[in-house]
């Protein structure tokens, strides 16, 4: 897993791209719809200037009666036009932004066990809600707001050019200045926003760990401890939320005030114009209208930018998860295969993390068809292996060969499919037993459900349970025992009928009867497999027919009896 490339912020946008691209029919007649809008929104200053200069300073009735018809219809047809534009581009937002959710989704299944053990959850929880929603919400709002006020804000210039030149140079004096301000508190919303994105991650990684260790928490009365680094890290939070707002406002207000300044100028100097007989009454006040309209977009841009930017921050933010690479790539030409024996080798395999090597040149051969115990002391790389062999991670060393075929060659859905590892930690989804077992397989019927279930040794558990297999299992199967956990996770492997079965501690939390049960019964569930079992448990290594032992990173095969199940 390579560290995420640090992102340029604009170039966030221009990420966009692929996500946008099949919509942009959609988009351009959104476009079509909001310039029609602008259009409509443009013609009232100047119906008004007709309305003085024809109608009332010439006391012509039919005059008025024509102009105040047609400017009802602008105003009814320019509200309609809005919400049908607002709506359309609605529906497009959202529709891009599931197709990015669904591939961050999709991304992040293919990044291995090491990068979730790194990964701080609280801060990847509020890169995938927070930041995406926070996107959403400028995606779904902002950009079409955007775009109608630049549109706006183009027409006025040009109708202001159109009236009369001079008013409008004296109407723009203060833009530069107006927009030194903008540019300069942008930067720096930019650079605060992301430092609150931070906190906020901080403040979320926290909650979770607490929440998640709060048993330990309780049990061991750190209570007040924990509320003490939330205060901490909550005050850095609101600290950093405070200097984004100040930031946020300035953006917002200041470059704004300076240009009501200008408006002053332009009501002095058109008033002189018209005192002079230079300029109609009615082509001052369309330019006010227009003036004063101009710097409603401004500022409405202006204010925006700080959404924007929050967006920019949150877009850098999830394209640093796409950027993280996957630790175990699948080759463009990997080889498909279909059901195997479960032949197993290791060839000179080497295995090192940060420190230490864990695995070196270790050779071994697990014959298809065998059940093989691996044994060894704490932390002599019995997990390592077991990830080697599902390619949660690959070896720096040498090769795992699965039927012959390198791991690195193969399909990564073909080689879950073959090879299961059952790990450490049963996972359970908050659901029923039965859809714990069959997760993920949609036809899959009962009867296979429960005959893995029997399997698994979990027949008599059930019987107990009213609900049986419907029994929910709790916020992490936190409803049920270590040990029924641990047999769930087992019935689930069985009921895949993989050509390999690696069972790490599968039975660490059971009673020696269960577990003689479980053992017995594993061989009849899958005849034909390859079961690997990593245990310190007798009862469970007496079943296989090889046992192997890992000291210094190699492999001994200490015992080969006759085949037990034979
Ligand atoms: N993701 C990782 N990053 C760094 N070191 C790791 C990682 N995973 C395992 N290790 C280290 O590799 C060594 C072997 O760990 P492994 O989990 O394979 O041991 P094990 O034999 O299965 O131990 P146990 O019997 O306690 O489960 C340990 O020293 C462990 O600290």
């Amino acid at each position: 897993m390579s560290a995420p490339a640090p992102v340029a912020e604009w170039r966030s946008y221009r990420r966009l791209l692929p996500y946008i691209r099949p919509y942009l029919r959609g988009l351009l007649l959104v476009l079509a719809i909001s310039v029609l809008s602008t259009a409509l929104g443009l013609a009232q200053p100047y119906l008004s200037k007709l309305m003085i200069d024809q109608a009332l300073l010439r006391r012509d009735m039919g005059a008025l009666w024509r102009i105040a018809g047609i400017m009802i219809t602008v105003t009814i047809l320019g509200f309609g036009v809005n919400i049908l534009a607002s709506y359309r581009y609605v529906r497009l937002s959202a529709a891009m932004l599931y197709d990015m959710r669904a591939a961050l989704l999709r991304h992040l299944q293919t990044l291995s066990p090491r990068f979730y053990a790194s990964f701080r959850l609280g801060d990847l929880v509020s890169r995938m809600n927070s930041d995406v929603s926070d996107v959403q919400r400028i995606a779904s709002d902002t950009l079409l707001s955007v775009v109608s006020n630049l549109l706006f804000f183009i027409g006025c210039v040009a109708m202001m050019l159109w009236l009369d030149w001079r008013l409008f140079l004296v109407g723009v004096l203060l833009v530069p200045a107006s927009l030194m301000t903008f540019t300069y508190y942008q930067r720096r919303l930019t650079a605060l926003t992301r430092d609150m994105r931070e906190r906020g991650a901080d403040l979320g990684s926290l909650l979770v760990d607490t929440v998640m260790g709060m048993r330990v928490v309780t049990a061991l009365r750190a209570g007040e401890h924990e509320v003490g680094r939330f205060k901490a890290k909550n005050d850095a939070f609101v600290g950093a939320m405070l200097r984004m707002q100040v930031a946020s406002y300035m953006t917002g207000a200041l470059p704004g005030t300076l240009m009501t300044g200008a408006t002053s100028a332009v009501i002095l100097y058109g008033g002189w114009r018209i005192i002079e007989g230079d300029m109609s009454i009615g082509t001052l006040v369309a330019f006010m209208t227009y003036h004063m309209r101009l710097l409603s977009p401004i500022q409405t841009l202006m204010g925006l930018t700080s959404g924007l930017a929050s967006a920019r921050v949150s877009l850098g933010r999830i394209f640093e998860l796409f950027d993280t690479r996957p630790d175990v790539e699948e080759r463009a030409d990997a080889t498909p295969i279909g059901r195997v024996r479960g032949e197993i080798r290791f060839e000179q395999v080497a295995m090192r993390y940060d420190r230490d090597p864990v695995l070196r040149d270790m050779d071994l051969a697990i014959p298809a068809g065998s059940i093989c115990a691996i044994l060894g002391p704490s932390g002599v790389g019995k997990s390592t292996m077991a990830d080697l062999m599902v390619r949660h991670a690959d070896p720096t060393g040498g090769r795992i060969l699965l039927e012959g075929h390198d791991l690195r060659d193969l399909r990564l859905d073909d080689l879950r499919r073959e090879v299961m590892l059952v790990d450490q930690s049963p996972w359970l989804f908050n659901d029923s037993i039965a859809a714990n077992i069959g997760f993920a397989l949609p036809d899959v019927r009962t009867a296979d459900i429960e005959a893995a279930a029997h399997a698994a040794g979990l027949d008599a558990f059930l019987a107990r349970l009213p609900e049986g297999l419907g029994t929910r299992t709790g916020e992490r199967g936190l409803a049920l025992s270590a040990g029924e956990r641990q047999r769930i996770v087992i019935a689930r492997a069985l009921l895949r009928r993989p050509s390999v079965l690696i069972l790490d501690e599968p039975t660490s939390a059971l009673d020696g009867e269960t577990e003689a049960l479980v053992a017995q019964r594993l061989r009849g569930a899958l005849p034909d497999a390859t079961i690997i079992l990593i245990t310190h448990k007798p009862t469970l290594a007496r079943i296989a027919d090889r046992i192997v032992t890992i000291t210094d990173g190699q492999a001994q095969v200490a015992q080969q009896p006759e085949p037990a199940h034979a």
